[in-house]
């Protein structure tokens, strides 16, 4: 039997991956894994004081995403039902590095490869990009108030830090799909027909 796939829905903040992943699981009947933001103990912390939280946090979301897909993810991925998550288990890794220094990034680094060398990775990223004004009207919507201060030069360094980790998953495997979406100009929340040019996209990408 032919393996389904892995779906991850990736992009920086606010670019609208939990907003698609859900849209795309309920219209092509796939379960989705979810990350869980709301009862983060260290998030709010963190905006407010980047170097003193930063390790605390990157953990906290590694070992929440490992548990995760460990638990969750084990029940489809590798069997014969797709499964799609907002989120890549990189993600963390391209966090990581912008966030963490020296001797702290250097361990974080080796947890992060013993953790997550051998787990099953997406087979297809769609990847939402989307420029500062675009990400920051965004993060306004939501409305999430630790959100609402956030520092724009880091959410700038992360458009790029995305752009490199998605390049360096593509050049590490040859065989990832990767479906990119202009989140500046396509607008899958309130215009159908482009929300089903995505569907049929990755409808094409599946089969
Ligand atoms: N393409 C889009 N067009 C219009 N609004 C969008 C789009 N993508 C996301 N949004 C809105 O932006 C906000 C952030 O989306 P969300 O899915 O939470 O982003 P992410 O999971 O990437 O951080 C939500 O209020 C969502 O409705
Ligand atoms: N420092 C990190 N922050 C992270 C990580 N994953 C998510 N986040 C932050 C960004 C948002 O404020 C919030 C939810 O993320 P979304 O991208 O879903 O909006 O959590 C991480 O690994 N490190």
């Amino acid at each position: 039997m032919k393996q389904a796939p892995f779906i991850a829905v990736e992009g920086p903040i606010g670019a609208g991956k939990t907003t698609l992943a859900s849209m795309l699981s309920t219209e092509l009947h796939i379960p989705i894994i979810k990350e869980i933001v709301e009862e983060n103990p260290f998030l709010d912390k963190f905006y407010q004081n980047i170097d003193e939280w930063s390790f605390q946090l990157e953990m906290f979301f590694l070992c929440n995403r490992y548990k995760q897909l460990e638990d969750t993810g084990l029940q489809y991925i590798g069997k014969a039902q797709p499964v799609i998550s907002d989120y890549h288990i990189y993600k963390n890794l391209i966090f990581a590095e912008r966030t963490l220094k020296g001797v702290k990034l250097e361990k974080y680094r080796q947890i992060y490869h013993l953790l997550t060398d051998d787990m099953p990775k997406p087979d297809i990223i769609i990847y939402i990009r989307a420029n500062l004004d675009t990400l920051l009207g965004r993060i306004r919507k939501r409305a999430r108030p630790f959100e609402q201060d956030m520092d724009p030069a880091y959410l700038e360094q992360l458009i790029t830090d995305y752009d490199k980790g998605i390049q360096f998953l593509a050049e590490q495997s040859p065989s990832l799909r990767i479906l990119t979406i202009n989140g500046n100009e396509i607008d899958f929340v309130d215009n159908q027909a482009q929300f089903e040019l995505i569907v049929s996209d990755v409808k094409e990408l599946i089969q």
